[in-house]
């Protein structure tokens, strides 16, 4: 076996990865998902695995760690969670769902037993639509399907002490909500898996039911594997996506290299379980043959009743989905470019200081709505440019809440500073000034009413100069042409041959006016007075 993992070393693995056309890859996912419920899946202890990790066995309840005749009651949130993400899915949900007890022994699972769904699962079917458009796969569109969602109890957490040979036991994990969702083996190549995994993160996080995380533990993605239909291999503990990407090639190529060398009847007979150690896959246990999970019914779990009716409500009251908002965005009368309708739609982690994506969205759509009653709808990229650039550049570099924002510039304000700068009554460096300005206020004081920007205009003589105002741009322009003191630069550029310098004059002109001039008129004004025709 180290022959295999020798000779792929990780930096090869990364470098000169393909997938041959003979050797054909085959994946199905396994995804388990933390919900972000209140409390625990069967007990009413606050669920917060994360919070609280330097305070080992915080959020425990007797059930939890497993106190003998203790029982479980089920937490009724997570049965609300699943049902959306099912819905969303397009899964049927299993209008009496069953809990299994499936068993093993191991030092964090102290029932001996983990609570799941394996005879009668909470739903099944379903499928999630990757395109090339929204989704970058290399094929124009690819239908993943679902096998199945369950829902289970998540396990506590070992933490191993090699050095003292301890291995310590953490349970505020234990009996946190998980759903496990499982594909068909749909995947046959590296983008579809990634770009799947992208969007049932933003799937669960749009639906509010997780954070998704990789890196948390919260979302945990198992990769099932198998070349030209020899036996499937199971990827565990793969922590981030980039683990996950190379572990599939490594996996990929140590498959085609014992399927090369005619080994499959020794080393791919039997389906097998293995983790990733950072550079090569390594086996952990051979499945199936060594643990018999001897299923059973959880008797002290009644079945899981749900009416036609409240799978219908919940249906009714999900939020439109991020592919649907995408292309609504695409379309009129927005006509955004995809990059800018996946800002406003798509939850990448990094961005929970400063807005939901829901704040964002709401508020550009409000935002939008006045300003093309404003402005019109053919300068509808101003604002979309100014939402997407101007105002989120300003929230990050302020660490500012949009929610804190919205007090004080509210969609009907920002609409109309928009408008202000699309009609030329400010200029567009006078606006960012005006923006930066506003919200910069309103981080540190406590105004929460909506800001008055005729008031502060007047208060910062930001008024854009007006093309009538002849007078003031030329006496601006002669000032500056006066204190120019190589006069082979007026006539360099009076004959075309110093075309920048015309540049230099036109920045001069900006400090001076601060900006309420638009550079394109100072251009001008330059070029007349300098009587450059070109
Ligand atoms: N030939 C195959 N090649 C690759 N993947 C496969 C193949 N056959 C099945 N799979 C995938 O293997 C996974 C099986 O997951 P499932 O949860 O049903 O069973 P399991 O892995 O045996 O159970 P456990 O939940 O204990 O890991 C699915 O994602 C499925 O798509
Ligand atoms: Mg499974
Ligand atoms: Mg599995």
């Amino acid at each position: 076996m180290l022959r295999f993992t020798r000779k792929y070393g990780f930096k090869a693995v990364q470098e000169e990865f393909s997938l041959l056309s003979e050797y054909k890859l085959k994946c199905g996912l396994e995804i388990h998902t933390q919900l972000n419920t209140k409390n625990k899946l069967f007990s009413h202890s606050t669920n917060d695995p994360f919070a609280s990790a330097n305070v080992p066995n915080h959020h425990t309840s007797f059930f939890d760690v497993s106190i003998p005749g203790t029982q479980p009651k089920l937490n009724l949130e997570a049965i609300l969670f699943a049902t959306r993400l099912a819905v969303a899915l397009d899964s049927e949900v299993n209008l009496s769902s069953q809990f299994d007890r499936k068993h093993y022994f191991y030092g964090d699972q102290p029932l001996g037993f983990q609570i799941t769904q394996h005879y009668s699962p909470f739903a099944k079917g379903g499928s999630m639509e990757l395109t090339n458009i929204i989704d970058s796969i290399d094929q124009d569109r690819l239908q993943i399907d679902i096998l199945q969602l369950q829902i289970e109890q998540d396990t506590g957490k070992s933490v191993y002490r090699d050095a003292e040979q301890m291995s310590l036991i953490d349970l505020n994990r234990s009996n946190v909500p998980l759903i496990e969702m499982v594909t068909l083996p749909n995947f046959y190549d590296l983008k579809q898996i990634r770009s799947f995994i992208k969007k049932y993160q933003n799937l669960v996080r749009h639906l509010g039911i997780s954070t998704g995380d990789l890196e948390t533990g919260a979302m945990r993605v198992d990769v099932n594997m198998s070349v030209n239909d020899n036996c499937r291999v199971e990827l565990k503990n793969l922590p981030n996506t980039s683990s996950i990407m190379s572990a599939v090639k490594f996996e990929y190529e140590r498959q085609v290299d014992i399927i090369r060398h005619g080994l499959t009847s020794s080393l791919l007979a039997e389906p097998e379980t293995r983790g990733w150690n950072g550079a090569a896959t390594v086996k952990l246990r051979s499945k199936e043959t060594t643990i018999d999970y001897r299923y059973m019914p959880d008797a002290e779990l009644p079945l899981v009743h749900l009416s036609k009716e409240a799978v219908a409500g919940v249906r009714a009251s999900l939020p439109k989905l991020p592919d649907k908002t995408i292309k609504n965005l695409m379309a009129e009368p927005y006509n955004l470019p995809l990059k800018d309708a996946k800002i406003l739609t798509i939850n990448a982690s990094g961005h929970e200081q400063q807005y939901t994506q829901k704040e964002l969205l709401d508020f550009y759509l409000e935002s939008f709505k006045l300003y093309v009653k404003q402005a019109g709808q053919k300068s509808s990229k101003l604002l979309t440019n100014w939402t997407i650039h101007e105002l989120l550049g300003n929230l990050n570099r302020l660490n500012l809440p949009l929610h804190q924002a919205i007090k004080v510039l509210p969609p009907h304000k920002f609409a109309e500073l928009i408008a202000l700068i699309q009609q030329e009554k400010i200029s567009n460096a006078s606006g960012k000034l005006l923006l930066f300005h506003i919200l910069e206020q309103t981080k540190d004081s406590q105004i929460t009413q909506p800001v008055d920007l005729e008031a502060i205009i007047e208060e910062f003589g930001l008024s854009a100069v007006k093309s009538v105002d002849h007078e003031e741009l030329m006496r601006m322009c002669s000032e500056i042409l006066s204190s120019v003191t190589d006069p082979k630069m007026l006539s360099g550029i009076t004959s075309g041959k110093k075309k920048n310098s015309l540049k230099f004059l036109v920045g001069q002109g900006m400090r001076l006016s601060q900006g309420r001039v638009k550079p394109k008129l100072f251009e001008d004004t330059f070029k007349k007075l300098l009587n450059a025709n070109w």
